[in-house]
């Protein structure tokens, strides 16, 4: 039985990892973390979940449970989220990382942390967002330059980075088949005298709204037609079950830095 902790428990993705770890076969919660001021430390990981008692108490430090998991799957913060890959790569577990929001340094860090251990780092963890990113490539190959590019995307009120890492990945992999560099062609929100759109850039729109799980949509609009490829999550679950799906595939992989075209076999 795969061994997984979580850090981050009492957070909305971290709630939703315990829920899906306890409905998946193979695999198990070994541990559950928190950070330090919480005052959830002691308490039974399972209840504070809302799945019922797990045998697992709450702790606030990874050292303090590093003997009771095989995967760590972590949804927290970019800075936390690199020092865990290390703590990870140093002590012979592997881990899984949904964090979005980490700058090019902190991507290297997980880079440098995945030539030690088995690394899943991805945007999104739906099958769906991850097919959805396969018909984008798709699309802009049949396409071309001549239709418009815009990614818009909806998220919940309470998240921090802007755009979403999901809609960076989306511009990512269609620069790529339009043979552009999104450092050099992204435009983020708009606003006052900015004159006509360039026909190579790829626009970025943020809606923080309400309780809004996750929406994406990218335009390709040109003269006389647009076509629109559109993921709605409505549940955090889609998340939290790729997520484990991952943990899984990685029991005896080897060192590397991974993401979910790779878990679902999509490259
Ligand atoms: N890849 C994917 O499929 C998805 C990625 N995400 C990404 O996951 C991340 C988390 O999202 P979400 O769950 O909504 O955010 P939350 O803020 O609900 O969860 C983050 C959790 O991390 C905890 N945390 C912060 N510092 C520490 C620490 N030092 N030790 C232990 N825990 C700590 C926070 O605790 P506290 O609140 O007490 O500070 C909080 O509970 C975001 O980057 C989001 O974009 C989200 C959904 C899907
Ligand atoms: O913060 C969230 O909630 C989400 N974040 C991810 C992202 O930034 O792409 C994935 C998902 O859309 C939910």
């Amino acid at each position: 039985m795969m061994r997984i902790a979580v850090i981050g428990a009492a957070g909305r993705m971290g709630k939703t990892l315990i829920q899906a770890i306890t409905d998946a076969n193979g695999v198990e919660l070994g541990a559950a973390i928190v950070e330090p001021t919480s005052s959830l430390i002691g308490a039974d990981a399972g209840e504070v979940a809302g799945v019922g008692k797990l045998g697992v108490s709450i702790v606030s430090d990874i050292q303090d449970c590093v003997a009771d998991f095989d995967v760590l799957i972590d949804f927290t913060t970019p800075a936390l989220s690199v020092a865990n890959a290390a703590y990870c790569a140093e002590n012979g577990k592997s881990i899984v990382i949904g964090t979005t929001g980490l700058n090019d340094e902190q991507k290297a860090l997980l880079a440098e942390a995945g030539q030690k251990t088995s690394v899943v780092f991805a945007p999104n963890m739906s099958v769906g967002v991850n097919l959805t990113l396969k018909l984008l490539s798709l699309a802009a190959e049949i396409l071309g330059d001549d239709y418009d590019v815009e990614v818009v995307e909806a998220h919940h009120r309470h998240k921090v980075d802007s755009p979403s890492g999901t809609a960076l990945r989306m511009g990512e992999v269609v620069a790529e088949a339009l043979g552009r560099d999104l450092k050099e062609c992204a435009v983020y929100g708009r606003e006052g005298q900015i004159g006509p759109r360039t026909q190579k850039e790829i626009g970025f729109e943020t809606i923080r709204a309400g309780d809004v799980v996750g929406e994406h949509s990218v335009w390709f609009a040109t003269e006389g037609e647009r076509i629109e490829i559109v993921h709605k999550a409505s549940s955090r679950m889609t998340f939290a079950k790729g997520a484990v799906r991952a943990a899984a595939w990685l029991e005896n992989k080897q060192a590397g830095l991974y993401d979910m075209q790779d878990v679902l076999n999509l490259k």
